[in-house]
C-alpha cells in the first residue's frame, strides 16, 4: 500500500463473507490457522460480535498480518477534551431545540482524531447502548493510526474527501459518500489529494452494528441496495519505523507505540470489515399522491436495539428527489417525537429552514420537543404552486436515536452555537377564525 497514492479496489455487497489477498496464496485454503500461514504470516481472528451471537449476527474475520496486534507497548492514557463518552455527569439532557453553524477549520495544524469535538452523546458505552456524536475539522493527514474499542464510526464527510487507509484496505470516501469503521479496526485518516481542510460528522455507534432496514412492503429492492456497499480489498505496508497507535477504551484516548506501521495485513476473509456508500445510490421512495410520509422511507442503515423497532441509531438521507405531493403541505410537517434527531447538511439547503441550518452545521430536537418548518418555510410553503418540482440541492442527514442526547458542555457553550434558534418558530401567528371553515 503506497501511503501517498494508493489505488482502492473494492468487493461490492453489504456485509458479505469476503476473501481478500494482496499476494496469491497469502489465504489458507479450507481452514483458518494453518501451522504455518504462508509467506510467515500471522493468523490473527476480530471479533466484532461474541462467538456464541446468532449466525445472522456473527461477525468476525480472520487477518493474515506480517506481526501479530500483540507486537506493541503499553497503552498510555493520553487527553483529549473535545471527545467525550456516554456516559459523564458533565452532559446535560437539555429538551431546548439548538442549532450550531459549522465548526470552524483548524488554523493550527489538526489531525482527524485532534479534530473530533463532540456535540451530543447518549446511552452508556460500556453497556454497547447509545452513541456519541461528534464533528471534524482537520487539515492534516494522520501520521499515527488508530482504533476505536467503544464503538463502530460512521463517518460523513461534508467537506473534502478522505483517504481512510485500514487494515484491511483503503477506503476513498468523498463528500456525499460514508464510510463506516467497526470497532477495533485500525485505520488512519488522511486527507484526499489536493485537499486542504477537511469536516463532517462522526457518530460514534456503541451499540449493535448498522445494518441495512428490513423493507417490509417496499419489496425486495430500494432504499441503500446492498450491492453499492464497497468493501476495500486487501492492502498492507511492510513499513518499519516508530508509531503511534491511539485506542479509544472506555471512554479515554490510549497511546501504544509499536516500531511497524500496524497496516500490515496481507490477506484477510470474513464478514466484519469496512466499508464505503455512495448516497447518490439511493433509491428513494416517497409519495406519489399526497402528504408528507414519515422520514423512516429515507433510511440508509440502522442500529436496532434490543426493543423491535425502535433503534438505537437510524442513519436517514434527506436526498435529492422530486417533490409531486398534490393538496398538500411539502415541507416536514410539525411534529414531536419520541426519537431524539440530531441532524447534520452536506450540502444545499434543508426544506424545513429557509434560513440558518447551513452545509456543515447541525441541529438538535430531542424526545418531544416541538419543531419543523420555520415560520419563513411554512408561509412559503403553504401558498406555493403545487408543480412537480425537482430538489436537486439538497443533502441533509439525520442520527436518530431512542435516547435523548446529552450535550456536553463544550457544544453547549461554544461560540458556532446559534443561541436564537428557537426564534426561528416565533412569528409563526394564529391563523385561526372560529367563522372561516
Ligand atoms: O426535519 C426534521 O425534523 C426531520 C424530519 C423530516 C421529515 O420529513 C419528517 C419528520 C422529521 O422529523
Ligand atoms: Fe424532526
Amino acid at each position: 500500500m503506497d501511503s501517498q497514492h494508493p489505488v482502492p479496489s473494492y468487493h461490492s455487497g453489504f456485509r458479505n463473507h469476503v476473501s481478500s489477498q494482496a499476494l496469491p496464496g497469502a489465504l489458507p485454503e479450507g481452514q483458518n490457522s494453518p501451522q504455518r500461514c504462508a509467506y510467515g504470516l500471522y493468523a490473527e481472528q476480530l471479533t466484532g460480535s461474541a462467538f456464541t451471537a446468532p449466525r445472522g449476527h456473527n461477525l468476525r474475520s480472520w487477518l493474515y498480518r506480517i506481526r501479530p496486534s500483540v507486537v506493541q507497548s503499553a497503552y498510555q492514557p493520553l487527553d483529549h477534551p473535545r471527545w467525550v463518552t456516554a456516559p459523564t455527569a458533565a452532559a446535560l439532557a437539555d429538551p431546548n431545540q439548538m442549532r450550531w453553524d459549522p465548526l470552524p477549520l483548524p488554523s493550527e495544524p489538526t489531525d482527524f482524531i485532534d479534530g473530533l469535538t463532540t456535540i451530543g452523546i447518549n446511552g452508556d458505552a460500556a453497556g454497547q447502548n447509545g452513541c456519541g456524536v461528534h464533528v471534524y475539522a482537520c487539515n492534516r493527514s494522520m501520521q499515527r493510526f488508530f482504533y476505536d474499542a467503544d464503538g463502530e464510526l460512521l463517518i460523513v464527510p461534508q467537506l473534502g474527501g478522505l483517504v481512510i487507509r485500514t487494515e484491511m484496505g483503503v477506503l476513498e470516501v468523498a463528500s456525499g459518500e460514508i464510510a463506516v469503521i467497526p470497532r477495533g479496526v485500525k485505520c488512519q485518516v488522511r486527507l484526499a489529494e489536493g485537499v486542504e481542510a477537511a469536516r463532517g460528522y462522526v457518530c460514534e455507534n456503541y451499540g449493535a452494528p448498522f445494518e441495512l432496514p428490513g423493507l417490509g412492503p417496499i419489496g425486495a429492492n430500494g432504499l441503500a441496495n446492498p450491492r453499492d456497499f464497497l468493501t476495500p480489498s486487501a492492502a498492507y505496508e511492510d513499513a518499519p519505523g516508530e508509531v503511534e497507535l491511539l485506542a479509544r477504551f472506555a471512554g479515554r484516548l490510549w497511546v501504544t507505540r509499536l516500531g511497524h506501521s500496524p497496516l500490515d495485513v496481507v490477506a484477510w476473509h470474513g464478514n466484519y470489515a469496512p466499508y464505503k456508500y455512495d448516497l447518490a445510490r439511493f433509491n428513494t421512495i416517497n409519495t406519489v399522491s399526497f402528504d408528507h410520509p414519515d422520514p423512516s422511507i429515507f433510511t440508509v442503515l440502522t442500529s436496532p436495539s434490543d426493543t423491535p423497532g425502535m433503534a438505537n441509531i437510524d442513519f436517514v438521507i434527506f436526498p435529492p428527489r422530486w417533490m409531486v405531493a398534490e393538496d398538500t403541505f411539502r415541507p416536514p410537517y410539525f411534529h414531536r417525537n419520541l426519537m431524539s434527531e440530531f441532524m447534520g447538511l452536506i450540502h444545499g439547503e434543508y426544506d424545513a429552514k429557509a434560513e440558518g441550518f447551513v452545509p456543515g452545521g447541525a441541529s438538535l430536537h430531542n424526545c418531544m420537543s416541538p419543531h419543523g418548518p420555520d415560520a419563513e418555510t411554512f408561509d412559503k410553503a403553504s401558498s406555493a404552486d403545487l408543480e412537480p418540482q425537482y430538489q436537486a440541492a439538497t443533502l441533509a442527514f439525520m442520527f436518530e436515536s431512542r435516547y435523548p442526547f446529552q450535550t456536553v458542555p463544550g457544544a453547549r457553550d461554544a461560540d458556532f452555537r446559534q443561541r436564537d434558534y428557537v426564534d426561528v418558530w416565533s412569528t409563526l401567528r394564529s391563523h385561526f377564525d372560529a367563522e372561516r371553515p
